[in-house]
């Protein structure tokens, strides 16, 4: 892929997935440079993986020919206001958007310019196993199509949307998805606890089980998750039992209500944002 200088502005939780990923699979570190107001986490990114660091977003801009918006969404209109006013304007800097809640148009009008590409990962990317999704209007060049879409397959997989309310949809997906595996792998160790194995014993079955099951999802891509569940479960026996339970307690509309819980959220962060 091509290494255009890159400045991440906001460097927490998202920007360090992000260039973890990009420094494991090759990304040269001298054309990263990650921005913050504070210095400690920028400390740490030097350290862990030799990027460059300010605490000056308009030096970063000036100096990348891209740049990954990665504030929280509440900060977005500030920053941007600043950012603009500071360099001068933003023109001829690709713009990525990591985001929830704020829309193209939105950052159109707080950025001054339009090369934007809005874009939904995940923290997964900080193990080169991320998702995530990518929108763009049609004028976006392909060549900044192609950078981004390079750039988020050297994190992980990557699913472009063609209508801008599909970035919501892989919000609920995937960019929120993990706390929904995290959750559900915590209520599993709490009852292996309470049943009677340590907390390091209830990790390790509950951590290689959910990486077994993944894997397995990975390997057979003709197999469905339906015929996956069903080799497990046995007629008669202990799954059979565990999944009636689940079923009878309503899991699958449960999980339907969290997914439309956020989307619903998002697209309320759009009409606030
Ligand atoms: N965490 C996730 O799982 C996830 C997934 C997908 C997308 N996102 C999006 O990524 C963005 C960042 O989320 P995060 O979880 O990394 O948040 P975070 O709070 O960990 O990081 C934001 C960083 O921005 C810094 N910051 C605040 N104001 C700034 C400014 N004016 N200029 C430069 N830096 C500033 C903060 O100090 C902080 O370090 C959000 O917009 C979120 O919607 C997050
Ligand atoms: N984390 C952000 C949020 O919770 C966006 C997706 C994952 O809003």
């Amino acid at each position: 892929m091509e290494h255009r200088k890159l400045a991440f502005i906001g460097a927490g939780n998202m920007s360090r997935s992000l260039i973890s990923g990009l420094i494991q699979s090759g990304y040269p570190a001298d054309a990263i440079m990650a921005v913050n107001p504070s210095r400690p986490k920028l400390d740490a990114l030097a350290a862990d993986f030799g990027i460059h660091t300010s605490q000056n977003n308009a030096e970063a801009a000036n100096w990348a020919q891209a740049l990954v918006l990665a504030v929280k969404p509440q900060m977005m209109a500030t920053m941007l206001e600043a950012l603009v006013r500071s360099t001068g304007g933003l023109d001829g800097k690709l713009l990525i958007s990591i985001a929830a809640g704020i829309s193209v148009t939105r950052l159109e009008q707080m950025a001054g310019q339009s090369r934007i590409v809005r874009t939904m990962p995940n923290t997964p990317s900080l193990l080169g196993l991320g998702m995530t999704g990518l929108y763009a209007r049609e004028h976006v060049e392909q060549a900044d199509r192609d950078y981004c879409e390079q750039m988020m397959q050297a994190v992980g997989k990557t699913l472009w949307v063609a209508q801008e309310d599909g970035i919501n949809q892989v919000i609920a997906a995937a960019g929120s998805a993990p706390a929904y595996f995290f959750l559900f792998m915590e209520a599993m160790a709490t009852e292996a606890v309470k049943q009677g194995f340590t907390e390091q014993e209830a990790r390790l079955l509950v951590q290689q089980t959910a990486l077994g099951a993944a894997n397995m999802v990975a390997a057979n891509p003709d197999t469905s998750l339906g015929d996956l569940r069903a080799q497990v479960t046995s007629k008669g026996g202990t799954t059979a039992e565990a999944i009636r339970s689940f079923q009878q307690q309503g899991l699958e509309q449960l999980v339907a209500d969290a997914m439309a819980a956020a989307v619903a959220r998002a697209r309320e962060l759009e009409t606030q944002l």
